[in-house]
């Protein structure tokens, strides 16, 4: 397996750095090899035989497939248990899945190897999530915790809406962003912390209403701001800390304070009936961070 170190993405973004008015730094010029040549002085890594190293990917790729799998019906599970004991209302259920789900699996891709394949194994956690939806979305097989932890009304034709479509944008931000980017960080939390934060304050705090919007708040829009806002720098400098991200910070700042203002925006309209909330805001996100950052 070809492995693509963060460093290698550093050195593909300064270039595309020199054309664009993105805030990622510059990095090391690609002319210089990142590792030293003579065996005596290389790192440990370098001195495994290729073939061990990508077997140690594969497996490290497929035992993270399968933890961050386990992880996502663990979350459903969990909460399913937590609103049949009435520990938890139903809605406040389903939006903590919604805030939890996208945010906890953005927050699992550095699990995965570095190698280029390693996206697709980590795609494969929401393609499965999708083909569960799709499911018992149709009816073709019953789970009441699922359809009880991620539906409004608990009926199953719910899930093939709010819900595939939420998994759907894991699946493009997995796909086309993946952690070298900031566009797919960017966008997935401000559909579940931003939308999912607003749902939660707006629906139990949001007496004042927007005067375009009655059935949306003044504090469910700032709630949406702010925790989009925050949670985005939050993820940004999470993946900077890793290495896979390297930001000017004195403008990506007010970079994503205007992405989160723009998903925001468009999260108070009264559109939810032509579009879903869970395709909006995330798309809106995705251009604004796309032309903020450029890559
Ligand atoms: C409740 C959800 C969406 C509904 O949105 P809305 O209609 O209220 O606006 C989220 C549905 C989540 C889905 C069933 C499970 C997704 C799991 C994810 C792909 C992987 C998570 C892994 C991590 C380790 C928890
Ligand atoms: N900006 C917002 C967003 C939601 N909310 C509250 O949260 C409830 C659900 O919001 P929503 O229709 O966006 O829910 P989802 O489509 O995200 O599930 C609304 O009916 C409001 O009570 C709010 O007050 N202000």
């Amino acid at each position: 397996m070809a492995s693509s170190s963060p460093l290698s993405f550093s050195v593909a973004i300064s270039r595309f750095h020199n054309h664009s008015t993105s805030f990622l730094l510059p990095s090391k010029s690609s002319s210089s090899p990142p590792y030293v040549s003579s065996p005596a002085k290389r790192p440990l890594l370098l001195r495994i035989p290729c073939r061990v190293l990508a077997g140690s990917d594969l497996l490290r790729d497929v035992g993270a497939t399968a933890g961050v799998l386990a992880g996502a019906y663990g979350l459903v599970l969990t909460f399913d248990t937590l609103t049949r004991r009435q520990i938890i209302q139903q809605n406040l259920s389903r939006k903590l899945v919604h805030v939890l789900s996208g945010l906890v699996f953005v927050i699992s891709w550095p699990i995965f190897s570095t190698s280029s394949e390693a996206r697709y194994f980590a795609l494969f956690v929401p393609l499965m999530n999708c083909l569960r939806l799709v499911i018992h979305g149709f009816s073709l097989a019953t789970d009441e915790g699922l359809i009880k932890s991620v539906t409004r009304e608990g009926k199953p034709e719910e899930l093939l809406r709010g819900p595939l479509f939420y998994v759907l944008v894991l699946i493009a931000c997995t796909l086309v962003f993946w952690r070298e980017s900031p566009v797919g960080i960017i966008s997935v939390a401000m559909m579940c912390g931003g939308d999912g934060m607003a749902d939660i304050i707006g629906r139990r705090f949001g007496s004042m209403k927007l005067p375009y919007n009655q059935e949306k708040s003044w504090i469910g829009s700032v709630s949406m701001f702010t925790c989009g806002f925050v949670i985005s720098i939050g993820m940004l400098q999470y993946y900077s800390a890793l290495g896979y991200l390297q930001l000017d910070w004195s403008s990506a700042v007010p970079g994503v304070a205007l992405i989160a203002l723009t998903a925001t925006v468009m999260e108070s309209l009264p559109i939810t009936n032509v579009v879903d909330d869970n395709i909006s805001v995330p798309l809106v996100s995705m251009i604004a961070a796309y032309l903020s950052f450029g890559q």
